[in-house]
């Protein structure tokens, strides 16, 4: 046989003088995934129970804020060497298999992209390793697997400011079928480009939340009118974009706080036709 391997270390035997704490530390090891197993066991129980109850009411299995609301939680209470990715990591896979145990649940990727990639990477590391994600050519065609039911979800890349026209599928998204539920990644990494998570049912709210808004305008409308409108408003703008194109324009604009797509101050915005296009966790820090 050919040595396929040459540069690993051969396993040594352990030096008697370490035998002893080898196999203690393992004990330890292994009692503690008995115990994390039977941990497991029982949270999937849990889950079974309120899938089969009435106490989640109608609607989807999957709430992306309760999920965002755990993992700020576990976060806040982390400490030692376990890595803040590795805990939201582990929990990421709890959450996909609980999802999957109350609903089938497939997931489309808009990878046509030049932000392809991102796209894939950040929606197999959020719905974990063995939920179904199909990649599709467009950003129509994932939405259109959407409203047929075909899937449950669709991770688009997010919005950027000076994106072409074709790739700035906000302009058209029909907001009173499909809402954004979620962003991607809710464990802030530098220089990754964001993802929406979209789905054909309403968000839930984590606690900390941001507000995606499409607003109609006239095209003489400046940012910085819009930008004062919102703040006297109390809806303060965290980042807002504008689109302008011919007599009419139209604004992004991400707000803070979890607004309802009927509450009567987006109604009321000076005449303006504001509609909800989603709301999601707001990120926590890498
Ligand atoms: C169990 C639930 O359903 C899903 C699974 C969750 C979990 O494993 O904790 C949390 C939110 C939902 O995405 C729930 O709504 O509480």
């Amino acid at each position: 046989m050919p040595d396929l391997n040459p540069s690993a270390a051969p396993l040594l035997p352990t030096p008697p003088a370490y035998a002893a704490e080898l196999a203690t530390l393992r004990a330890e090891i292994d009692a503690l995934d008995d115990a994390l197993h039977d941990i497991v066991m029982r949270r999937a129980g849990i889950v079974a129970r309120l899938a089969e109850s009435r106490a989640k009411g109608a609607g989807p299995a999957l709430r992306p804020g309760r999920e965002a609301a755990i993992l700020r939680r576990m976060l806040a209470r982390h400490a030692g060497p376990l890595p803040r990715s590795a805990l939201v990591r582990l929990w990421r896979e709890i959450f996909a298999a609980s999802t999957a145990m109350q609903s089938n649940f497939t997931v489309v990727a808009a990878a046509d992209n030049e932000h392809a990639d991102a796209v894939m990477r950040l929606t197999r590391a959020h719905f974990g390793g063995t939920t179904p994600i199909r990649a599709m050519t467009t950003v129509g065609q994932a939405l259109a697997a959407l409203l047929s039911g075909e899937a449950a979800i669709a991770t688009l890349p997010a919005p950027e400011p000076e994106e072409r026209e074709d790739a700035a599928w906000w302009v058209r998204f029909d907001a009173n079928s499909l809402q954004v539920t979620a962003r991607l990644p809710f464990l802030a990494e530098p220089g990754s480009h964001g993802v929406l998570v979209v789905s054909p049912t309403p968000p839930d709210p984590s606690g900390r939340d941001r507000t995606l808004l499409r607003i109609e305008l006239t095209a003489d409308f400046s940012h910085a009118r819009l930008t004062r409108l919102l703040a006297d408003a109390g809806i303060p703008a965290h980042s807002l974009q504008i689109r302008r194109t011919g007599e009419q324009a139209l604004a992004l604009a991400e707000v803070a706080g979890f607004w309802e797509a009927d509450d009567p101050r987006l109604k009321s915005l000076a005449g303006l036709h504001v509609q909800r296009l989603g709301a999601y966790a707001e990120a926590e820090p890498g």
